[in-house]
């Protein structure tokens, strides 16, 4: 089974967040995007976005020919698939959407061309039951903001074919990007599993009255979100059993995992919780707007990925490691 993969049309279904992210990055790789998104003033939206995002895309470095201008907003799905290479859906996270939307982008698409869904968590096997060819569908789940941050999560469904996921994960690469295969089938993948988890204890906190929104964030960004960038939780705690490695650690730290450290299953969102998340996230985001801080993440955000790719050069190490 053979599938497109040197691509020069990219879709994009949906252009909210993530989708306008998406519509960034194959932009600036030189790429003619076709969008479509129903909501009115959808187009306006994207292009103000996409705009805010080009001063990081030209300082991270543009493909040759990489334009805004080459982006075309079209109003029907069928208009916004027919031609291209590569389709990626970026539509509200609903399964029932999902489901319906991808049986008309499946049809109106070239039977070799692939489909990729950037949902945060819900199963392909569900949501392309109805889909045309659905040996070519793939999850690609990417992070915000989907122009800078290059991990996206490459998942098969039940019908997927295996050829499908290693020619995404070749798109994906194609437009600068770090796939990681999900190899089982899991609600919420690797990642998002992970972030859940944080969120959930997060809320609790708030809920307790422990600490405020701002605090918990201080609690991570100082510490370990810092090393997060360059080294994930279990190579950082086998440095932290010393010379002895993890098995020490195990020993060490692993009894805590039966102390009451921990809630996981979710708060109840009530209104007094969220009117605290809301208040507090209003107090941490001041007089800024979400356009200036998005451009201030941007900037930080560049300036981490090129220290840890220098620092990992030195260390004889890609990028990619
Ligand atoms: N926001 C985030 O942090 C992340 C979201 N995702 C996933 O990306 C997808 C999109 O999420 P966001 O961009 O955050 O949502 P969003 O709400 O910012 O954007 C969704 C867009 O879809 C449009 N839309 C509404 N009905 C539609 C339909 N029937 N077909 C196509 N588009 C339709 C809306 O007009 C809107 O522009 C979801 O599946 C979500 O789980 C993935 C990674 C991170
Ligand atoms: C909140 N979220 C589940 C939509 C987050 C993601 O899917 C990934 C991210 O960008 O954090």
């Amino acid at each position: 089974m053979r599938f497109i993969t040197e691509i020069k049309t990219f879709a994009a279904l949906g252009s909210g967040v993530i989708g306008s992210g998406w519509v960034a990055r194959a932009l600036a790789h030189g790429l003619d995007v076709v969008a479509w998104d129903p909501a009115p003033g959808a187009e306006a939206a994207l292009r103000k976005r996409v705009a805010n995002a080009w001063g990081a895309l030209e300082k991270n470095g543009l493909a040759p020919g990489a334009s805004q201008d080459r982006l075309r907003f079209v109003s029907t799905i069928e208009d916004c698939v027919k031609d291209a290479d590569f389709i990626q859906e970026s539509a509200p996270e609903r399964l029932e959407l999902k489901l319906q939307l991808h049986s008309q982008i499946s049809a109106a698409a070239k039977p070799d061309a692939l489909i990729g869904s950037s949902t945060s968590g819900l199963l392909p096997s569900e949501f392309y039951e109805s889909s045309t060819h659905p040996e070519r569908c793939v999850v690609g789940h990417p992070f915000n903001p989907v122009y800078l941050l290059p991990l996206v999560e490459v998942v098969g469904g039940k019908h997927t074919a295996p050829e499908a996921v290693q020619a995404a994960i070749t798109v994906y690469e194609s437009l600068g990007m770090r796939p990681l295969h999900v190899r089982k089938e899991v609600p919420g993948f690797i990642a998002d599993r992970l972030l859940e988890a944080l969120w959930r204890e997060a809320l609790h906190l708030v809920n307790d009255g422990v600490a405020t929104t701002g605090e918990i964030d201080d609690a991570i960004r100082f510490g370990a979100g810092l090393r997060w960038s360059f080294m994930g939780t279990f190579l950082t705690y086998t440095l932290a059993g010393g010379d002895a490695g993890m098995r020490h650690f195990m020993a060490q730290f692993g009894p805590a995992l039966q102390l009451p450290w921990t809630y996981l299953p979710a708060p109840e969102l009530t209104d007094k919780l969220i009117d605290d998340v809301v208040d507090g996230t209003s107090a941490q985001l001041g007089t800024h707007s979400i356009s200036a801080l998005e451009r201030y993440r941007d900037d930080c955000l560049l300036a981490v990925l090129e220290a840890v790719k220098t620092t990992k050069a030195k260390h004889g190490m890609t990028f990619a490691e």
